[in-house]
């Protein structure tokens, strides 16, 4: 089942891997045509009513596949102003064409006559909310009449994120969805099929430049809603926290905070002045800082826990006593790795480990990715928890739904790429769930390294990742 937002991640995913829209609005009309022939003859009276938006676009492309019946074209409103370039080039084939076409200008210009068939191409995903005019008033007519209605992907007037049918809906007595079925349908009073559109599986396999459109920012939001994160890091190394710390800057989060000792708190300040540093006192993470750690941790969003650390056991034991104290989202990534199968944790953690320390902690790896796949997400089940093994194919699994990243690159198998992308991980946990994190921090983190590798080559180093990390996210 998709959401409306998430048929427009694979959308866009599909259109990257080289299916455009166009040729899936395509299919999608002529499977429309088939549901319209099995529920009409030949000769009987078709009345296609479009909206301005890509749900009507998918009935003018029926329309060409419908010429053994009587047929009329609505589109409700003037074709200016349909909302998509392929939408409109499709009304424009019908002129050319010579089919029957109609524009309603508002409301009280809609007839819809007394057809066998109406097809129901207002509005689809795109919607939210009760139907505004004129489709309020087309779909009282559909809804008095005695035509047998079928509805274009979801009966006009359910909204696709939430399930919910407004007042003032298409009563449809058929729907033909595409790719999946949508919130919402299975409770309706209709026949519903789904029909392949030809989007291929690795338009949801794969993590690809529409996995972007997760992230929004809300233009009235203030600082701290668009996350803050707490790094615990640093002690026996010093770059580590800070390179997680300023990719999670440049991945969007409005606050980012080092905890680390005072031995280095000032050093990891000196990295950068966006960054706020709060130390604590030692050379490393011990138990005795959990309890001053655990009240800060709570002020977060998210945690990341892990970057310059250090294996030492009372560093281990303080990690482990940290996260059984926290209820949050945690990034836990290099040394902090090991203390994962055992920790009793009412956080939601996203792994960050490369093959090597995924077998430390327990998991299994094989060469091949797909195999890798399902080791991971049976690994993730087991732990309760999300996965990102990196590699040069990343594998992201909560255990139930598994998706790759295929960007990067070998320039990045330099030091401090992982520390980026766990970075990138909590700040992108701030803001999607943390399998959507994770899915995203991988492929922005490997398309960072894939733009350093044009300019640096091989040479590459992490602080370039950083910098290509906005672009990674959000370039056109
Ligand atoms: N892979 C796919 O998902 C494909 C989907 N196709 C079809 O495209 C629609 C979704 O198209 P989109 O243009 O995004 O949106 P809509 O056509 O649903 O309508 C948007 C349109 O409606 C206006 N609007 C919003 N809310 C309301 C309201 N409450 N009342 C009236 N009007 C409203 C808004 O301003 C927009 O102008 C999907 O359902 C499929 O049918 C592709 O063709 C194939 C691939
Ligand atoms: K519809």
């Amino acid at each position: 089942m998709l959401t409306g937002s998430e048929m427009a991640v694979v959308d866009a995913n599909a259109e990257a891997l080289g299916v455009p829209r166009k040729q899936l609005m395509e299919s999608s009309g002529h499977s429309v045509a088939r549901a319209v022939r099995d529920h009409a003859d030949p000769g009987d009276e078709v009345v296609v009513v479009a909206g301005r938006g890509n749900n009507g676009g998918d009935a003018l492309v029926a329309a060409r596949f419908l010429d053994e019946f009587a047929l009329r074209v609505c589109l409700l409103g003037r074709p200016e102003t349909i909302t998509t370039d392929i939408a409109r080039e499709n009304w424009d084939a019908l002129q050319s064409a010579d089919y029957p076409t109609e524009q309603v200008g508002d409301s009280s210009a809609f007839e819809l006559g007394d057809p066998d068939l109406a097809v129901d191409a207002m509005l689809g995903t795109g919607i939210s909310g009760a139907l505004r005019e004129p489709a309020a008033t087309a779909a009282a007519a559909m809804n008095d009449s005695a035509a047998t209605v079928l509805s274009v992907d979801v009966p006009s007037g359910l909204d696709c994120e939430t399930g919910d049918l407004a007042e003032n809906a298409v009563a449809a007595d058929h729907v033909v969805t595409f790719h999946d079925t949508k919130p919402g349908l299975a409770d309706l009073p209709a026949s519903v099929t789904v029909a392949d559109i030809g989007i291929p599986d690795a338009a949801q396999r794969f993590v690809e430049r529409g996995d972007r459109r997760r992230l929004s920012r809300d233009p009235a939001s203030h600082k701290g809603d668009n996350g803050e994160v707490l790094v615990v890091g640093g002690g026996p190394y010093t770059g580590a926290p800070a390179l997680a710390a300023r990719a999670a800057l440049r991945a969007g989060a409005d606050l980012v905070r080092v905890a680390a000792p005072d031995t280095v708190a000032r050093e990891i300040q000196g990295y950068s002045e966006n960054l706020i540093v709060r130390e604590y006192d030692g050379d490393r993470l011990a138990p005795a800082h959990v309890d001053w750690l655990a009240d800060l941790a709570a002020d977060h969003d998210t945690l990341v826990l892990g970057p310059g650390l250090g294996g030492a056991g009372e560093t281990l034991s303080a990690v482990e006593s940290l996260l059984a104290r926290f209820d949050g989202t945690a990034v836990v990534d290099a040394d902090a790795l090991q203390v994962v199968p055992d920790v009793e944790t009412e956080a939601d953690l996203v792994c960050t480990p490369h093959q090597g320390e995924l077998v430390g902690m327990g998991g299994e790896t094989s060469d091949d990715w797909r195999e890798r796949a399902e080791l991971v997400e049976d690994f993730a089940a087991d732990i309760g928890q999300t996965l990102l093994v990196k590699g040069a194919y990343d594998v992201i699994s909560d255990g139930e739904r598994t998706r790759i990243s295929r960007t990067g690159n070998a320039g990045m198998t330099v030091g401090g790429t992982g520390d980026v992308l766990a970075g990138v991980t909590g700040a992108l946990a701030c803001v999607l769930e943390p399998r959507h994190a994770a899915a995203l921090a991988a492929y922005a983190n490997g398309t960072a390294g894939d733009t350093a590798v044009e300019e640096h080559g091989s040479g590459l180093v992490a602080t370039d990742l950083v910098e290509a990390v906005p672009g990674a996210l959000w370039a056109e």
